[in-house]
């Protein structure tokens, strides 16, 4: 734990990660580099608010998906090849099960777009109740972490399931089951699992989020949201006439917090501390408490939709291990290795993988 306790700058945040935001302009690799990154001052603007608009549903990556009618074969193009790159984890179940046949499957699942829909208002993002029974469902047969960039309390008032593992804030605060579960590590074993590498940031981002939360008042529509060892800043229900002087502001506060990040979601900001952490470490974390390290017989599955779990992806690939799964409606740049469109194929993938289990 302590040894990921240093402030040093993540191999691949910012910059030359899969998705970059904002495009990379400088190699950085120390934090001055990083901070001024953030600080480039009008160019850099440009690039940020490209990136706040590609986030946008009203603002496609790529070229739409091809209706009966009227597209061209350029875009039904692209969108095949995509699908075959990244093919629905639905459709492939099969290839899903049989590469997990035998081994030991693990559960990791993001929160916001994957199991609950993107909704304007951040606390609502509820999720059903068929949605809580297929995860329900699936945590009685496997290990089942949710991971999300939401503070670790906030996201279990959302799910309410005691008998999975945790891991908020981006995976900087990672808990293990509060209820015994069908767990492979014994009930006390599991309970005890705690990893927080980010505590000394607590008070920055305490004063930081202070700090927003001034600055943003001006700004209609705009939310603070303190996920304890992150922070969000919500433009979803800003106009987007405003969105650069909304970045701008984010921009003007961190210049004094050169050991924070700032990087994109969809339709937020999101601050975080400059430490080599990130989703993908947690799901390494969480295969180590469980004892699955150094196992050829472990079958990790990642369901996400943000870039923040494109680190999650990364490692599933680099360990040659496991499905990444991206959820999205469009093509999107990905590690991942298959796709599921939306919430409800998420339910329908966790459903079908219980009843594979069962049969
Ligand atoms: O890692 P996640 O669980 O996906 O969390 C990432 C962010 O999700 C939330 O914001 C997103 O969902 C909101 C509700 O649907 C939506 O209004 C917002 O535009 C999305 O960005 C959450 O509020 C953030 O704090 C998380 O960082």
């Amino acid at each position: 734990m302590t040894k990921h306790g240093a402030v040093v700058v993540p191999e691949d945040a910012a910059v030359g990660r899969h998705f970059s935001f904002p495009p990379p302009r400088t190699g950085g690799d120390s934090c001055k580099k990083l901070a001024g990154q953030v600080d480039l001052g009008a160019a850099m603007m440009g690039s940020w608010l490209d990136s706040m608009k590609a986030s946008s549903p009203r603002h496609r990556l790529v070229a739409p998906r091809v209706a009966a009618t009227g597209s061209s074969d350029a875009d039904e193009t692209e969108d095949d090849v995509w699908m075959e790159k990244h093919p629905s984890a639905l459709g492939s179940f099969g290839a899903v099960a049989a590469a997990a046949s035998g081994k030991q499957v693990v559960m990791f699942l993001d929160y916001d777009g994957t199991l609950s829909p993107i909704v304007e208002d951040p606390d609502r993002a509820v999720m059903t109740e068929e949605m809580r029974d297929a995860v329900r469902g699936v945590a009685e047969h496997f290990p089942t972490a949710i991971v999300s960039g939401r503070g670790r309390d906030k996201v279990f008032n959302f799910v309410r399931l005691e008998e999975l593992y945790y891991a908020g804030s981006h995976g900087m605060d990672i808990k293990g089951p509060t209820a015994d579960s069908n767990h492979h590590l014994t009930p006390s074993k599991a309970k005890s699992v705690l990893c927080q590498p980010a505590s000394e940031f607590l008070p920055m981002i305490g004063e930081v989020h202070d700090a927003l939360v001034a600055k943003m008042a001006s700004i209609p529509g705009a939310k603070v949201e303190n996920n304890k060892f992150c922070l969000s800043v919500h433009f979803r229900c800003v106009e987007e006439k405003t969105w650069g002087a909304l970045a701008e502001q984010v921009r003007a506060v961190l210049r004094d917090y050169p050991r924070l990040l700032l990087t994109q979601g969809r339709m937020v900001l999101e601050i975080r501390p400059v430490i080599k952490w990130d989703k993908g470490r947690a799901l390494e974390f969480l295969l180590g408490a469980l004892g699955f390290a150094d196992r050829d017989d472990v079958f990790p599955i990642y369901i996400g939709d943000d870039r923040t779990d494109e680190d999650a992806f990364k490692v599933l690939r680099g360990r040659g291990q496991g499905a990444g799964i991206l959820v999205s409606k469009f093509p999107k740049d990905t590690l991942a290795s298959f796709s599921l469109r939306d919430p409800d194929e998420v339910k329908g993938f966790l459903r079908q993988l219980v009843r594979s289990s069962n049969s």
